[in-house]
């Protein structure tokens, strides 16, 4: 049981029996509620035999007593296990959310946007603590708690029994009805909340662009419609809700109204005593208030099955896993007719085979889209391919352990993630235990020097979310101090000195060139400058290899390399007039 609960709630094993443990409390406690019931009705029994006198005062003071404290203590108890269990098995399953998301293919976030996950990490998760603390265990909790009490009422009196529980399977047919609507009108409404946060996420983080070509004003016509879309489909689900748990809420009131016509008449045929009618008088009154009240939130019961459906396609979603044991005799990495395909559909990559040798710089050009980013990723096994296999010294990479295989690499992207610390710790994420030497020194061979110092704090400074304080090729000059520091034998470089300088980029080269001896180097560059003293040249078209040589070979060749080189040169010459 406890597994189906952890799959069907997305919960860890401790939240599974916390919530078996939460539902099992609030049985007792409305069960508890009950015993007052039962003193009263004794009460009542005293006074109708002619009053309360001696021992009988004493009783009834001390079962007041008891009842008190028995509520205090289940109440507490219950407290305990709903709400402060709830909340250690929200960070838990941020943790656990967190954890996977690090071992799950790239490709799985192609299909997935950040405003997406974010909004699983969070706001689904903080749904499922409302609905664990306040909602699921009361609802369950009333659920037995209601079939418990109503069972023994037949012990009293069947027919009475009969005339006061018939409204239960009636009202539970009602909600279960109700779910699939409900759960419709919750998917909905959840599509609606995600097209909505995407909208303004896109909406912040292109604002610039939406400036600069004056396309504000259409853009938030598209977002305020999103916007409304929310609300509409809110109003609904709510209005969904209110009609179900309304009309059940009616029902269950009938069960009063029958209990006493029922009552009355056994009554007047003297077949039912006062007392007994007196009983089932206030049981009934008390009997579907937690039921009535777990009924106000079965919107949000029903809802967080699309919660928990948005978790498990993080949860169960297959990882990228393998071997934490590195067997590379070297670190020549070999593609070995590789093909490759990001959609499944058009293939990127076609039948490539190449070798980039250890101690040689290869170069990866080519048109745009050719598939040169795409080489780079595979070959760090950001994607696995769909055929053919990529080896690094003989050791198939497929079969490696993501993160272990990646201590083997430094990587350079032309996209930088900076983080919003200072620029020490953001080169230092190259090698975590580098001491403060060992990071400046890397920092001055990336030229960052000549920026860092001119800030506030120096190295110290903060430097915003994601490096915003800094220039383009500030930033990129802080992802190659990053490499300079982990020093791996493998360093790939994609477009890594594209936003710098002349001077800059002059100055870098020269320390990459000693960061790179003996090493297995990819460059993947637009500037045939930047390859031009590459050991071989690799022309990619179309995702297939085109030319292969040095930039000498190449350019003897007279293919695309030589038509590419040509153009940059000529392209120096343009003015814009
Ligand atoms: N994450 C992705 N999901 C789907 N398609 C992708 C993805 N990344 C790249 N592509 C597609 O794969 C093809 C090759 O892209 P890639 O980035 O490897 O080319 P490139 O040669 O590096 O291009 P550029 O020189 O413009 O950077 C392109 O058609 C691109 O649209």
């Amino acid at each position: 049981m406890i597994e189906k609960l952890q799959h069907r709630y997305a919960l860890s094993e401790r939240g599974a029996k916390d919530l078996v443990q939460g539902v099992i409390a609030c049985t007792v406690q409305n069960i508890a509620f009950m015993f007052p019931v039962s003193l009263l009705y004794f009460f009542v029994g005293d006074l109708l035999d002619g009053g309360i006198h001696g021992s009988r005062i004493a009783f009834y003071v001390v079962g007041a007593l008891f009842c008190l404290a028995l509520i205090y203590g289940i109440t507490y108890w219950q407290y305990n296990t709903t709400f402060l269990a709830t909340y250690v098995e929200t960070g838990t399953r941020r943790i656990t959310l967190a954890e996977k998301l690090r071992k799950i293919p790239l490709s799985f976030f192609g299909k997935k946007d950040l405003a997406d996950l974010t909004s699983t990490i969070m706001a689904d998760c903080t749904a499922l603590e409302t609905a664990f603390s306040h909602f699921i265990p009361p609802f369950a909790g009333s659920l037995i708690s209601t079939v418990l009490i109503a069972a023994s009422l037949f012990f009293f009196d069947w027919r009475m029994a009969a005339a006061s529980l018939w409204v239960l399977p009636v009202a539970y047919a009602i909600v279960g009805l109700s779910a699939k609507v409900q759960q419709k009108l919750s998917d909905k409404s959840m599509d609606a909340k995600m097209a909505c946060a995407d909208g303004i996420q896109e909406c912040i983080e292109s604002v610039q662009d939406l400036k600069a070509n004056n396309a504000e004003a259409d853009y938030l016509v598209g977002l305020y419609d999103k916007i409304d879309a929310v609300e509409q489909q809110a109003v609904k689900c709510e209005f969904g809700t209110a009609v179900f748990v309304t009309s059940a809420n009616m029902i269950l009131k009938l069960g009063i109204a029958t209990t006493a016509l029922a009552g009355a008449s056994l009554l007047l045929k003297g077949s039912l005593d006062v007392l007994t009618f007196f009983l089932f008088l206030l049981v009934v009154s008390r009997l579907y208030d937690p039921m009535q009240a777990a009924l106000q939130n079965l919107a949000a019961i029903i809802s967080i099955r699309t919660n928990v459906g948005r978790m498990n396609e993080i949860l169960d979603h297959p990882v990228q896993d393998g071997r934490e044991e590195l067997t590379n005799r070297d670190y020549d990495i070999k593609f070995d007719h590789v093909t490759f395909s990001y959609n499944k559909k058009e293939n990127v990559l076609k039948d490539l085979s190449f070798t980039a040798k250890q101690g040689e710089v290869t170069a990866f050009v080519g048109p745009s889209g050719s598939g040169k980013t795409t080489v780079s990723r595979l070959a760090a096994r950001f994607w696995d391919p769909d055929a053919g296999k990529i080896t690094v010294g003989g050791m198939d990479i497929a079969k490696i352990e993501p993160e272990t295989l990646l201590s083997l690499y430094s990587i350079v992207f032309q996209d930088v993630t900076l983080f919003n610390s200072s620029i020490m710790e953001n080169i230092r994420l190259g090698r975590k235990d580098a001491t403060d030497e060992e990071v400046l020194e890397a920092a001055r061979l990336a030229n960052c020097d000549a920026f860092a110092e001119k800030l506030p704090k120096g190295y110290d400074t903060e430097i915003g979310e994601n490096g915003s304080q800094l220039s383009g090729g500030e930033r990129q000059r802080i992802s190659i101090a990053r490499a300079f520091l982990k020093n791996a034998p493998i360093i790939l470089l994609d477009e890594a000195t594209a936003s710098l300088d002349v001077e800059n980029e002059t100055m870098i080269q020269t320390a990459l060139s000693r960061l790179i001896r003996d090493k297995t180097v990819i460059v993947i560059a637009h500037r045939m400058r930047t390859v031009a003293g590459a050991d071989k040249i690799i022309v990619l078209s179309e995702g297939q290899m085109a030319e292969e040589g040095t930039a000498e070979e190449l350019l003897k060749q007279d293919g695309i390399y030589a038509e590419m080189v040509r153009l940059q040169n000529q392209s120096q010459g343009w003015t814009i007039v």
